[in-house]
């Protein structure tokens, strides 16, 4: 479905002129002031408005007030004719997403209106519509995902043992799931384990269950976890873990699919479906002795094998934008985006923790974000440390793996940054000053500051530390 964005103002050739343009990329319907705009907002399902500041019928802050009070996920653009900063950064307070100085370019309002829809789309949790974020609760749409989703929908309904291969969280255990979700044995509860996690000597009782009296301590009869898991599924996590003795116990198990407890001698029938993961590579393990060939050639009956996320970059933003969506209601952080810079940096990175890294880096991020955008800065130092920016010993290398654009954005962003820093930390926060001297319009001037997440009064005095540093 097309977004819709409502266009308010007074005179007539500049809702034409902007329904043309925005008119690329969503639907446009235009109110000629203040009353007409509310009557829309009530009828219409409005994705973003765009909105003068001075009309016939009132004024534009108006309507603002009311779509946050009653339509608070839907971002408010302000555009003014009268370069009233003061009136725009009162717009920003209020929660408009941005606003815009006539005259404008009109492509660069359309970039604009287009970014605050896909970050509204994301805080709306509509990345979570089927098509956009994968498949059974897993986000990413590269060729090598796209494969695994096909594979997870081939292999789930045959009951086949399965085995998982992959680096530490790329995700085995959403697999493990999804292959169980979408098996026959959905309606039930599947058990998992992770058998790095259970003590050695508890192991095989809790796998297997033992009878009372069996060894010290086991006080009652019990059923084993593949007990538990009868006409479900039993995910054995880090199974290159498991020590030789329960391997070869775990061997019998699968080959006469029944199990027999600690310490009785009759065999209880199990009808399990197992599936396994391991971030060792149990091939060269079974080279060694250290895992049983015959095991291995029962758990590997199909093998899901999972690209590390540097092999997939193109899966790194829908990912990172999922997991800032899931985690901003919580977190007291309005940011709703990544700074290109930001995102450059998450792409070149190579993740050895995988998605789990990143997850964990972006929860970080959010925790210490004062702005509307992750930036780079907030990013873990190791992540930083990966921006083609500030490599610039390695950096045509990694230059190279940007396109064209991403690559522009980033060191322009990086380089608006540093120099609005370097300006208002010369003239002591005096944004007059500071626009003077570097040329800018005192409106343009407040509008970089605050694209940058910067604010006058961080640099106003040195007070706050001896470095005068912001966050
Ligand atoms: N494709 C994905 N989409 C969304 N979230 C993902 C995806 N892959 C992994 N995650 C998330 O990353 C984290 C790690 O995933 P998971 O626990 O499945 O990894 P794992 O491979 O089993 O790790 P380990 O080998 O360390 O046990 C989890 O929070 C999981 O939800």
């Amino acid at each position: 479905m097309k977004p819709t964005v409502l266009v308010v103002d007074d005179k007539a050739n500049m809702l034409a002129l902007l329904s043309k343009v925005l008119g690329k990329s969503a639907k446009v319907l235009t109110a000629r002031g203040v009353r007409t705009a509310l009557q829309l907002l009530e009828t219409e399902p409005v994705t973003t408005v765009v909105c003068d500041l001075r009309m016939n019928d009132g004024d534009g802050l108006e309507v603002l007030r009311a779509v946050r009070a009653r339509w608070p996920g839907v971002p408010f653009i302000l555009m003014t004719a009268y370069a009233s900063v003061p009136t725009a950064v009162q717009a920003m307070r209020e929660g408009a997403y941005d606003y815009v100085t006539k005259p404008f370019d009109p492509d660069e309002l359309r970039a604009l209106v287009e970014r605050a829809m896909a970050q509204a789309a994301v805080l709306k949790g509509e990345h979570d519509a089927p098509e956009a974020q994968g498949f059974a609760g897993m986000t990413g749409r590269s060729p090598a995902m796209r494969a695994l989703y096909q594979l997870i929908e081939r292999v789930a309904p045959t009951d086949a043992t399965v085995l998982i291969l992959g680096e530490t969280g790329t995700g085995k255990e959403l697999v493990a799931r999804a292959i169980h979700e979408h098996s026959s044995r959905a309606s039930h509860r599947p058990i998992a384990v992770n058998c790095a996690a259970i003590p050695r000597s508890l192991i095989e009782s809790e796998l297997f269950g033992h009878a009372r009296g069996s060894f010290t301590g086991a006080a009652t009869d019990r059923a084993g976890l593949f007990e538990e898991a009868h006409a479900s599924t039993l995910f054995l996590d880090e199974i290159g873990e498991l020590r030789p003795t329960v391997q070869a116990k775990l061997t019998r198990v699968l080959e006469e699919r029944a199990v027999r407890r600690i310490g009785e001698s009759r065999e209880r029938k199990v009808d399990v479906r197992l599936i396994s993961a391991t971030h060792r590579d149990l091939r060269a393990m079974v080279k060694t002795g250290a895992f049983r060939e015959d095991l291995w050639f029962r758990l590997n009956v199909c093998v899901v094998e999972l690209p590390p996320l540097r092999e997939r970059a193109e899966d790194i933003p829908p990912l990172a934008q999922r997991f800032l969506a899931e985690r901003a209601p919580q977190s007291r952080s309005s940011a709703s985006g990544f700074s290109a810079a930001a995102m450059s940096a998450l792409q070149m990175y190579r993740w050895p923790g995988n998605v789990r890294e990143l997850k964990s880096a972006v929860e970080r991020a959010l925790v210490i974000e004062t702005t509307s955008e992750i930036r780079l800065e907030s990013l873990p130092p190791e992540v930083q440390g990966a921006s083609p920016l500030r490599l610039t010993s390695s950096s045509d290398v990694d230059l190279a793996q940007l396109s064209y654009r991403e690559a522009v954005d980033a060191s322009r962003e990086e380089m608006n940054r540093r120099y609005l820093e370097a300006v208002m930390r010369r003239f002591r926060g005096d944004v007059l000053k500071a626009a003077a001297h570097a040329g800018v319009e005192r409106e343009s001037f407040y509008r970089l500051l605050r694209r940058c997440g910067l604010s006058a009064d961080d640099f106003r005095e040195e007070r706050r530390g001896t470095d005068g540093s912001k966050n």
